[in-house]
């Protein structure tokens, strides 16, 4: 039997026999996208985030703000992001919460974009492009009960430029995955791979076969769940699929959160299918 799953805050996976779910829900607020009707908030996207977390959480495991969205907006934009990650662990702990920030630098400055992330907004974990090597990563590694997410494969069309062309006759997103294991912390990684990447799951899962993988690019951009179950699943599950656009814009009228809901609804029953397989 499949275990199902929910992210407990001691850093393990526990079988949730409740949710049968593994989807995260990206939190990628847009002020052009949202309902016209909330620009009349104080705080329109945090308003958004509220409506979509309300009316989603009992089918979700995860939810994945992009921090560009909030960027974007400067301060206002910012205090949202943090409004949200409080709202999210003051009324739904159980649930893991992803930074997806691509981060990643020089080991001091590396320090400080944990520390932002994990300590100042209490993030359970953060998305860290893996290219300027060990000492850009361990950083993040070092906080204990913490995930770094490390960019793999992406889901994008520009991941076939670098990513998978070979260095002495091995692509560079294997050697992320080989040498990665090998920093210290590496139990607290974890990896993107984009939901448009199916097939290379099998030789992906060859390398890491336990570790959990964040998987966006389903809906929107495409991706296939099945396809990602067939190939990327392992005995706890070991999947969180994201989609984004997918789920908050599926309507952009006075009833957007009952929309994505059902949006939601359709994916975790399609989880749900697959677990009891
Ligand atoms: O390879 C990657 C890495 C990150 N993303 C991010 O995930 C979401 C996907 O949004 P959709 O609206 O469901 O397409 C977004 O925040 C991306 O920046 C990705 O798509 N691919």
């Amino acid at each position: 039997m499949r275990l199902f799953l929910y992210y407990d805050h001691t850093a393990t996976y526990i079988p949730n026999p409740k949710k049968k779910s593994f989807l995260c829900i990206g939190l990628d607020v847009d002020l052009n996208k949202i309902p016209k009707h909330l620009l009349k908030e104080e705080d329109p996207i945090f308003a958004f985030n509220r409506a979509i977390i309300d009316a989603t959480h009992h089918v979700c495991v995860a939810y994945k703000p992009n921090t560009a969205f909030y960027e974007a907006y400067g301060i206002k934009g910012w205090q949202a992001l943090e409004k949200t990650i409080n709202y999210l662990n003051d009324n739904h702990p159980e649930i893991y919460t992803i930074a997806d920030a691509k981060r990643g630098d020089i080991g001091n400055t590396s320090t400080m974009y944990a520390k932002a992330f994990f300590e100042d907004l209490g993030f359970d974990s953060v998305t860290v492009a893996p290219y300027m090597g060990k000492d850009s990563v361990e950083p993040f590694l070092a906080f204990k009960d913490k995930h770094t997410i490390l960019l793999a494969l992406t889901s994008n069309q520009g991941a076939f430029d670098f990513q998978t062309k070979s260095v002495d006759g091995v692509e560079l997103y294997k050697q992320v995955l080989e040498t990665s294991k090998t920093w210290r912390n590496s139990e607290n990684l974890m990896y993107v791979v984009g939901a448009t990447k199916a097939e290379f799951l099998g030789d992906i899962r060859k390398i890491i076969p336990d570790s959990f993988l964040l998987v966006p690019g389903v809906g929107a951009q495409g991706g296939n769940l099945q396809e990602v179950c067939k190939y990327g699943m392992n005995s706890s599950v070991g999947l969180l699929i994201n989609s984004s656009r997918g789920i908050i814009y599926a309507s952009q009228e006075e009833d957007f959160a009952e929309a994505a809901a059902q949006k939601a609804q359709e994916l975790q029953l399609d989880m749900s299918e697959i677990l009891s397989l």
